[in-house]
């Protein structure tokens, strides 16, 4: 027996909290260097300027060790065990995992934001320290356990896909016809990761493995593609980036940064197909547990960070939120960068949930929205003097059901990401109000802007109670005006116009 490797509980724990502490606040060198590049070719102003935050962001957050986006994401651990591994613990591997998952989440220097909530059909209720996870064990020959963690984010995971095609079916095809529909919430510019084959569950795990790959488009298409495989990636790739949806949907060369595909063989009835975006954070990272010693991994080099430093366009208006009137408002337009300074209120999703509730029931609310701006956030927990942690929008679109009755509470003005529904643009243009955005994945550079924060509602609801934030010169971007002029339908169009037209990509892609 003297070839078993013992892995202990706390060599695995130590490991799994490390790597989520890690890629908490470290992105990805693949993914920094593909995402400096795409700064330098993109040729879309607002595409460029949300790049320019994204990559500020992340050397904020890699100096400062605070958390990329204020969603910290649900942890997924995959295992590939080899097989003359043992585990030395009386627990399921599942409570060893959590334990590590809840080490990190609660670490007292960099607190993570626990976004999961138990009891997903009904109550919903926070757990508080993010667990449980999602646990995969494969095993394998050897000696060794190889370990893959990534911390996904909800915006990005909501816009998975998954089909039983019929096996003619194309698949690029289905990928372009889902792309619309997926919006801007998964925070492009990112990568797609497809799964092909097996059964319906097993594809979409592939969909899920393929995203632990680096990025490595650039090289595939330098070398050109040797397998059928590889040349789908480049099909989709091509196809994807010539849609000109663009950073956070603002139009622009740069959607995808990669394509990644894994396959398995299926049934000959059909064809199963898998897709799940990885968001501007796509925090994941590897490592190897051999007996050892728990795994460490090594501070990345920030010199090879791209020097890009955002600063607020000069050109910007100034908004004083304490006088904010409907004048002000529909003085705006679509495109138009602003900063905002003075007082606004935050809700998501529970928190608009318990407001129509109230309302239906005829309760009165603890908040009142007249003539105020309303910013859909889950904020991190500050630490160390922080007022709040990272805070960065959530998708405005899960909000559009509710948005007619929170114009009718007086609302002028609604803050998020991505876009808003037909229905949405069609309400707040009759309102006369307006939807701004602000970037997604620059959490931590907005909450430099937030001076003050108190709870006013909601306690109860954890990161998703309603806020009180004191802001100064927070940039955002008129989405939506007042007249209903939609940013995220003209910007995309107008730019898979220009691609088409000046074979913008060609330069870039070859
Ligand atoms: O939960 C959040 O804060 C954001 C979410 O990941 C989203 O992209 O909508």
């Amino acid at each position: 027996m003297s070839d078993i490797t013992t892995i202990t509980e706390d060599d695995l724990i130590d490991s799994i909290s490390d790597a989520l502490q890690y890629i908490s606040y470290y992105h990805p060198l693949d993914y920094i260097t593909a995402l400096g590049e795409a700064y330098e070719a993109e040729q879309g102003p607002a595409a460029k300027d949300a790049i320019a935050q994204i990559l500020t962001n992340s050397r904020m957050c890699a100096e400062g060790h605070r958390p990329i986006c204020q969603d910290t994401g649900i942890v997924n651990v995959m295992f590939k065990w080899g097989q003359n591994c043992h585990l030395d613990s009386q627990r399921p591997l599942q409570d060893v995992v959590d334990e590590g998952v809840r080490r990190a989440y609660n670490h007292p220097e960099n607190k993570l934001r626990a976004s999961i909530l138990a009891d997903p059909a009904f109550t919903r209720r926070n757990t508080r320290d993010n667990t449980p996870s999602v646990v995969s064990v494969e095993m394998v020959p050897g000696n060794t356990v190889e370990i893959d963690v990534a911390a996904k984010g909800g915006g990005s995971e909501n816009k998975s896909k998954f089909k039983m095609m019929n096996p003619s079916d194309n698949i690029v095809e289905w990928v372009l016809e889902q792309l619309p529909s997926m919006g801007a919430g998964w925070c492009p510019p990112g990568m797609l990761g497809i799964g092909i084959g097996g059964t319906a569950e097993h594809c979409m795990k592939l969909a899920k493995q393929s995203l632990m790959d680096p990025i490595d488009m650039g090289q595939l298409k330098a070398r050109g593609p040797q397998s059928d495989i590889e040349k789908l990636r480049i099909d989709i790739f091509d196809a994807v980036n010539a849609m000109g949806i663009g950073a956070q949907g603002l139009g622009g060369l740069s959607t995808v940064l990669d394509v990644k595909i894994l396959d398995w063989p299926c049934h000959a009835a059909g064809k199963p197909v898998a897709m799940i975006p990885n968001c501007a954070a796509t925090r994941h990272a590897h490592f190897t547990l051999d007996g050892s010693g728990p795994s460490y991994l090594p501070a990345p080099d920030l010199d090879a960070w791209p020097k890009v430093n955002w600063q607020p366009d000069a050109a910007a208006k100034r908004v004083d939120l304490d006088h904010l009137t409907p004048e002000i408002v529909n003085s705006w337009e679509d495109g138009d960068r602003l900063l905002l300074s003075g007082k606004m209120l935050t809700g998501r999703d529970a928190a608009h949930k318990r407001i129509k509730e109230m309302l239906d029931k005829g309760e009165e609310l603890p908040v009142d929205f007249r003539g105020r701006a309303i910013y859909y956030v889950g904020p991190v927990d500050p630490v160390m003097g922080e007022v709040v942690g990272p805070a960065g929008p959530t998708t405005a679109t899960r909000m559009d059901v509710f948005t007619e009755t929170m114009l009718d509470l007086g609302l002028l003005a609604m803050i998020g990401k991505a876009e808003r529904g037909h229905d949405a643009v069609e309400v707040i243009a009759r309102y006369k109000v307006a939807y701004l955005m602000a970037t997604g994945g620059a959490a931590y550079l907005v909450s430099r802007a937030i001076k003050e924060s108190k709870v006013v509602a909601f306690e109860d609801l954890g990161m998703e109670a309603i806020y009180e934030f004191t802001v100064q010169d927070m940039p955002v971007t008129v989405a939506v005006d007042a007249r209903g002029n939609n940013v995220h339908t003209l910007a995309p169009a107008k730019w898979r116009k220009k691609i088409a037209e000046e074979g913008l990509l060609e330069p870039y892609l070859a």
